[in-house]
């Protein structure tokens, strides 16, 4: 029997930076490469803020088809009847602005993590998606990947027992010898005009983990109490942040941590021991980071007698494109999301996001961060420097 044709998506690209670069070369990636054959990309413009020169720039560095359109603006981008889904990688701070304005030109959006700065500016997105009947998804690209669908497939079945603690970080090591990092202080890791920090980049990663483990696997969703604590960096932003997540009625704690002074793996060849460790009451499961992109997992049985069942998930490569990043699974997940008339992602859906939201906005609180009101508004502003880009 002839197998039916894969149900193809055509992607708009918002921004030229270095997250678009990779999506867009793993978007390019031959689905066979990783045994998919349902559905397939197809990129078919890219926007830059700056000017149609970068766009044309960016095309031809990764690569895409000749056909591929320049824009000079976003606003061009989401006008183009071309495109199925926008994906917004901007920085956080602009989030909620660029999102705004591909979904109020009703286009399907993937927006890049943090998926905004406030929970009421990821609320009003949402609110927006629905009103206008279109799909919209925080891009947390691990939460695709095998392994991780692996790793809540044993929880679920008991493999461990009940779940009670999980200890998850994801920290980079760039303390500098003058006391500063090692990014200089207008860098989005650190500026807070681009909601720079600890939390909202890497720290949500660590709460990934304590949510894809923890609530996602709820069956009645438990509201969780915060407890965090924040050193803040001198540009204001957080730069080492530690958070505890409590489900008192399911007896469970998450322990969400995130620096940017001490890494999560300290030599860079795993000798710190695993990013995540999720407590049962039979065993555990460890991951080996970075949390972002986990390439290997442990299952240890309380009664295993040493005997740990080692699993290496590689990720899968395009070899003619000599790329494969692990993002093309999100991209997947959007397609057949798309193909099946569904707004939103069962894995990621629109609530746990506006949770976890929430609790990163409760910790940032706690820790006395605040942003800027242009990044921090939730009334929606086409005119907005960010999305005009005139900076
Ligand atoms: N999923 C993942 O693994 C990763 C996700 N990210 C997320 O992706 C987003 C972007 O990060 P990243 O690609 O590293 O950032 P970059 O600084 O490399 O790129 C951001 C792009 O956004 C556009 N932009 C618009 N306004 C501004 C502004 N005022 N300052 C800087 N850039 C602006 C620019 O494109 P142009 O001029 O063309 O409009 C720029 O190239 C963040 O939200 C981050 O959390 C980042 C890294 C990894
Ligand atoms: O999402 C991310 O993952 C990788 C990190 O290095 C990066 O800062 C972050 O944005």
């Amino acid at each position: 029997m002839a197998s039916s044709s894969p149900f193809t998506v055509k992607w708009g690209i918002m921004a030229t930076g270095w997250i678009a670069e990779t999506f867009v070369k793993d978007l390019l990636c031959n689905p066979a490469c990783r045994d998919v054959s349902d559905v397939r990309h197809e990129v078919v413009a890219v926007a830059s803020s700056s000017n149609k020169q970068r766009a044309e720039e960016f095309i031809s560095k990764v690569k895409a088809p000749s056909s591929t359109k320049a824009y000079g603006s976003y606003a061009e981008l989401v006008a183009d009847s071309d495109i199925d889904i926008v994906y917004v990688a901007t920085p956080h701070s602009h989030h909620f602005q660029n999102a705004m304005l591909a979904l109020e030109a009703g286009k399907n959006v993937l927006c890049e993590k943090a998926l905004t700065v406030t929970a009421s500016q990821s609320r009003k997105l949402i609110e927006t998606a629905k009103a206008k009947g279109v799909f919209f998804m925080e891009a947390v690209w691990t939460r695709y990947f095998p392994l991780s669908i692996k790793v809540r497939e044993l929880i679920k079945e008991g493999a461990i027992g009940t779940v009670y603690r999980v200890v998850a970080d994801l920290s980079l090591g760039n303390d500098a010898p003058d006391g500063k990092v090692t990014f200089a202080d207008s860098h989005r890791m650190v500026n807070p005009d681009l909601a720079g920090g600890a939390l909202l980049d890497l720290g949500i990663y660590s709460l990934t983990w304590v949510f894809q483990t923890l609530y996602h696997l709820q069956e009645e969703k438990e509201t969780p109490n915060v407890v965090a604590a924040i050193n803040k960096y001198h540009t204001g932003a957080d730069e080492t942040t530690s958070i505890i997540v409590q489900f008192p009625k399911h007896k469970s704690m998450g322990i969400a941590l995130t620096s940017l002074r001490v890494a999560t793996d300290v030599d860079g060849h795993k000798s710190s021991g695993p990013a995540i460790k999720i407590q049962g009451s039979e065993g555990e499961i460890h991951v080996m980071g970075p949390a972002y992109r986990p390439l290997q997992y442990k299952v240890i049985k309380k009664d295993s007698a040493g005997q740990v069942e080692v699993v290496d998930c590689p990720i899968p490569r395009d070899e003619e494109r000599d790329f494969g990043q692990g993002m093309f699974w999100e991209a997947d997940e959007c397609a057949r999301c798309l193909r099946d008339g569904k707004k939103e992602s069962a894995t990621l859906p629109w609530s746990e996001s506006i949770v976890i939201m929430e609790v990163m906005e409760e910790a940032l609180k706690q820790g006395g961060v605040q942003y800027p009101e242009l990044i921090t508004t939730d009334v929606y502003d086409a005119q907005s420097p960010l999305n005009t880009g005139k900076r």
